[in-house]
């Protein structure tokens, strides 16, 4: 007789785990009539079967034997809400050898060690999905490898990260202290185990590997992405941004020139007047633009709970629909485009620069000879006191520079006798071709 239900084991049961729970036990019926078959959660690894838990059903279900699902014949789809590398990848690779099916919202994993994964899931003819690993509820993984699977991407944007713009834009709107936010940020179940990873820029590094891999269709690598973090943005940035237009967002880049490629992730200032500068709190958003299409915009919840968890089941719903289609493991394709880079003298970007400066005549001119000198044009200026009139404050935004001349500049002005302090230094969004 054919199966009425598919068995499912869940590894990992905080945040995201607790929200899969929730949406399939809410869902089933639908589930069901899309699928064709019930879900049904046989077991669940956890760390600490003691702890006090929010779904009370599924206690006896807990276990903290990863051999009860890992080696249960009857379980076919694996779900890996655990996070970090180990000992989630020993388990997702273990899970594929004995022919299970995978979903996971595991970046670190899956920018790290994506390929491994994919390649073991190949060879056994298993589904791995991991939707929920780039911008939590937005279901961008889908859109870039079935939606634009037509057209060239030429350039990606990407607000990736929930608990970096849940501080921007509380420092922004609110002048909150970074330290604050980023406590409720985790409150909230938004934050990595590990915050750091969200305020210096890992996590969003990490998605936006996953999305140049996926978009650009190259090979692309963790340490191919320059990465900055919001550590260093204080609340003066982002209020001479506002003065100048703009609002500092942790700005996920990947842009692709003829064929070379660049992917970044820094705190950015982009003009109020883009979509982007309006993604606030915990949202995240992806603007893609494709030589064919043109702009488009994906926008939506990039943690949390139930939205992060909403991406992890409808994956499961995949690959519940390729079983009964007899098509699991066949959807996949790897990157096929050979990675070109640029250097650092083919990125291009207009830049933020705050310094402080001796208050002396003809300073300003000094500066920018300095940036004349590197055929850096400023837009826009502003010098006012500082330091009760001892010291100036310059703050400029520049017109297009290479990252290269703009670092020559840094490292030169570090070392003039009339600068006391390059407190800044941010790329500006905008001013090149798509
Ligand atoms: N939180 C979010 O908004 C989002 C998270 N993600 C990703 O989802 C994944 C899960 O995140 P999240 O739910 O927030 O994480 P949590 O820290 O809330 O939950 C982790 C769960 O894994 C269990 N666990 C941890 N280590 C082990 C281990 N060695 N063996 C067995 N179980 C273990 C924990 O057990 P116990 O409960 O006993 O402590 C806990 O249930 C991560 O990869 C994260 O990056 C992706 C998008 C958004
Ligand atoms: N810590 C991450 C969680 C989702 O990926 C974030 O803040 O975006």
């Amino acid at each position: 007789m054919e199966k009425q239900t598919i068995k499912l084991g869940l590894l990992g049961f905080g945040t995201v785990g607790t929200g899969v729970v929730r949406i399939i036990q809410a869902h089933q019926e639908d589930l069901q009539k899309q699928t064709g078959l019930g879900i049904e959660i046989t077991k669940i690894l956890v760390q600490d079967a003691e702890k006090s838990r929010n779904i009370v059903a599924m206690e006896g279900k807990l276990t903290t034997n990863p051999a009860d699902i890992l080696e249960d014949p009857e379980i076919e789809v694996v779900v890996e809400v655990i996070g970090g590398i180990h000992p989630a990848k020993d388990f997702i690779l273990g899970a594929l050898e004995r022919g299970k099916h995978v979903v996971t919202a595991n970046k670190d994993l899956m920018a790290l060690h994506g390929a491994e994964i994919l390649k073991k899931a190949q060879e056994k003819g298993c589904d791995v999905f991991y939707e929920a690993s780039v911008a939590g509820g937005i279901p961008i993984l889908r859109a870039l490898v079935e939606g634009f699977s037509s057209d060239r991407i030429t350039k990606m944007m990407g607000i990736v990260n929930g608990t970096t713009n849940y501080i921007l834009s509380k420092m922004s709107q609110e002048g909150a202290e970074y330290a604050d936010v980023l406590k409720e940020a985790q409150a909230l179940g938004y934050a990595e185990a590990n915050p750091t990873s969200d305020v210096e820029g890992y996590d969003a590094a990490r998605k936006m590997a996953i999305l140049a891999t996926l978009g650009f269709r190259v090979p692309m690598k963790l340490e191919d992405v320059d990465v900055k973090g919001i550590s260093g943005v204080s609340k003066e940035d982002i209020a001479y941004g506002k003065q100048l237009g703009y609002e500092v967002k942790l700005l996920g880049l990947a842009r692709r020139d003829a064929e070379a490629i660049e992917v970044s992730v820094q705190p950015t200032m982009i003009p109020k007047s883009h979509p982007l500068a309006s993604v606030n709190g915990v949202f995240n958003a992806v603007y893609v633009h494709g030589e064919a299409v043109g702009e488009t915009m994906f926008y939506g919840p990039g943690a949390g709970e139930l939205p992060t968890a909403t991406a992890v089941v409808s994956d499961l719903v995949t690959v519940v629909k390729n079983r009964k289609l007899g098509v699991n493991g066949r959807g996949m394709v790897a990157p096929y485009k050979e990675k070109i880079l640029k250097d650092d003298s083919q990125k291009l970007s207009k830049y933020f620069l705050r310094i402080v400066v001796a208050d002396k005549r003809g300073v300003l001119a000094q500066i920018t000879q300095l940036l004349a000198d590197k055929n850096i044009s400023l837009e826009q200026v502003i010098q006012q006191p500082y330091n009760n009139d001892k010291e100036a404050e310059i703050i400029m935004i520049t017109h297009l520079s290479s990252k290269s001349d703009m670092d020559g500049v840094l490292a030169y002005m570090e070392q003039m006798d009339i600068v006391t302090k390059v407190k800044s230094c941010y790329r500006v969004e905008g001013g090149e071709q798509k």
